[in-house]
């Protein structure tokens, strides 16, 4: 034993010395091979400095979630499935719902997924978190010129008398404040709705239905099948480009809402800020819609005075700031989007899970069949809980498995939150998402689909993870329209047609997890429902 442990060990250390140079002389000869090391060694003492020795010396900095190529960070993962890597992150650090950081090609995120976090920051309004940094990147990303940018965001008067010192509030807040009188409840919101319901109570009808060839086919005499996300999409669409715009802008281009299909479809490519080459189909688009806005604004006024209030605000503050006429479309491209980006993709859901669950569907036919007693369809009724709580119920739980946006902030000094020091300069992200899946705010089943939930429940709809709608100084304003129009547009659906897959072997539609949204998930390209429509005697 001594005997062979000796000599093995003389081997050993006989055989050392040249094992050892003929490693340096590799790396000496082989300039790859010193360049390769080199780099390692470097790479891994930054990852020890950066998520070892760091974390150390600031103990009370959210925690970051490891990466191994500096500056890239989480680039990746984060095109790939935003909300995968999300997940994966808070289960890297155990669950714990801490905040945490995440880095994004050289951006710093601190991420918050408890929702006591993120009901702080909602109240946050001193100015420590702002949200104009990204309203400045939104506009930058749509073509907004610098000086359309500065105009927007100017808040004195420089056209005129200079000595007149006076503040006014800049276009990006006026925006804000306008399109919250237009859409609270009270008088204007119902200026808005009276029309919506009419206009949708004309469209759903089955010789309109018969004008748009672009997806429905004819079956019999009392029977349509149609694409159901494009039918659902070519309603809303018009009734919320009508109900702002009058009917001007679709006599303009009655292709309008196709090409804000397909504009909305790839505009993920422009929230990703991809090089013009790659992403020409959304440029397109987006042109045409521009082009369009264009031609409507130049339309004279008493062509167009069926527009909301809102749009008339606008652009008199637009015209007084003498912004540029092709930064004016672009700033109304985006009102456009935020107005018809959502809407159509609740009554797309709601709709599939009521196709694929005939028991409830007909539940919520009878419930909402009294709303049809007087001249229309009664919304005032349909929004009553107490009298439809199927319709509602399910109306929550779908916004809450289909909300796929995040609110966010940037940190214009340092702050506490929930027990961390969060650092000026970096960016504050609050997912969806993360809230909405939580098993501890909504059961083991939190992933799932479950009708009843909010009936069984109804404290749920206060509790502080549902926030479909985001919250604080951003908050959707025009979620009190988007329920209103996504009920009337159901309970007349199931009134006036039978509804049920055609073929019946069809898969429910997979939703697009890995596109970036600023509402609710879409549906994967490829995965639409086909679905009869047969008007009922
Ligand atoms: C189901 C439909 C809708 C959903 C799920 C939805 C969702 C959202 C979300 C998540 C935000 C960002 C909130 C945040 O940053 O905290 C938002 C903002 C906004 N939404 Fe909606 N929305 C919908 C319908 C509408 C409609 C119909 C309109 C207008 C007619 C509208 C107008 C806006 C505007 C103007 C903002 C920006 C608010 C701001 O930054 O101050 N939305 N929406």
């Amino acid at each position: 034993m001594f005997v062979s442990f000796h000599s093995s060990f003389v081997a050993q250390s006989t055989m050392e010395p040249s094992y050892i140079m003929t490693v340096i002389n590799l790396v000496f000869r082989s300039s790859h091979f010193t360049f390769f090391a080199i780099s390692a060694l470097l790479l891994l003492a930054w990852r020890l400095f950066a998520f070892t020795i760091l974390p150390f010396l600031y103990p009370r900095d959210p925690k970051e979630y490891p990466y191994w190529i500096p500056i890239v960070g989480h680039l990746q993962s984060f095109f790939k499935n935003s909300n995968d890597l999300l997940s994966e992150a808070r289960l890297y650090f155990r669950d714990t719902r801490e905040p945490f950081a995440l880095t994004v090609a050289g951006r710093k995120w601190y991420i918050l997924t408890k929702s006591e976090d993120v009901t702080s920051t909602y109240k946050i309004d001193n100015g420590s978190l702002s949200y104009d940094i990204f309203a400045i990147e939104v506009m930058r990303m749509l073509g907004v010129s610098e000086e359309g940018i500065g105009k927007a965001f100017q808040t004195h008067d420089t056209t005129k008398d200079r000595s007149n010192n006076v503040q006014y509030k800049h276009l990006v807040r006026l925006c804000k404040e306008y399109q919250l009188e237009q859409l609270s409840p009270g008088d204007r919101l119902s200026q808005l709705v009276g029309p919506i319901i009419e206009l949708l109570e004309l469209r759903m009808n089955i010789n309109w239905i018969d004008s748009r060839r672009w997806y429905v086919s004819v079956n019999d005499r009392d029977c349509r099948i149609v694409s159901l996300y494009q039918w659902l999409s070519d309603v809303f669409i018009g009734l919320g480009t009508t109900a702002y715009f009058g009917k001007s802008l679709e006599e303009v281009d009655p292709d309008l809402t196709r090409t804000f299909m397909s504009f909305e479809s790839l505009s993920w490519q422009a929230m990703y800020q991809y090089p013009s080459f790659l992403c020409g189909k959304m440029l397109k688009a987006k042109l045409k819609l521009q082009n369009a806005i264009a031609v409507y604004f130049k339309l004279p006024k008493d062509k167009r005075n069926d527009a909301s209030w809102f749009i008339g605000q606008i652009e008199r503050e637009i015209d007084r700031l003498e912004i540029a006429s092709t930064d004016k479309a672009i700033f109304f491209f985006q009102l456009f989007w935020s107005i018809n980006g959502n809407t159509r993709k609740a009554p797309f859901w709601i709709l599939s899970y009521l196709i694929f669950d005939p028991t409830i569907l007909e539940l919520v036919r009878s419930e909402t069949e009294p709303a049809f007693g007087g001249k229309g369809v009664d919304v005032v009724y349909l929004l009553d809980v107490q009298k439809c709580p199927r319709l509602n119920g399910i109306w929550e739980e779908t916004i809450r498995l289909t909300a796929f946006a995040a609110s966010v902030r940037f940190l214009t000094c340092d702050m506490e939150l929930g027990g961390r020091t969060l650092r000026k300069g970096n960016r504050l992200m609050m997912p969806q998402r993360q809230l909405h899946f939580s098993k501890q705010a909504f059961g083991e089943n939190a992933a799932m689909f479950d009708p009843d939930r909010f009936i069984k429940n109804p404290s749920l709809r206060r509790n502080t993870s549902l926030r479909p709608f985001g919250g604080g100084t951003t908050m959707c304003p025009g979620r009190n329209l988007a329920k209103q129009m996504t009920l009337a547009f159901i309970a007349i659906a199931l009134h006036r047609f039978e509804i049920s897959l055609d073929p019946p072997d069809q898969a429910f539609p997979a939703p697009a997890e890995g596109k970036p949204s600023i509402g609710l998930i879409d549906v994967q390209d490829g995965c639409d429902i086909q679905v009869k429509i047969r008007v009922r005697s």
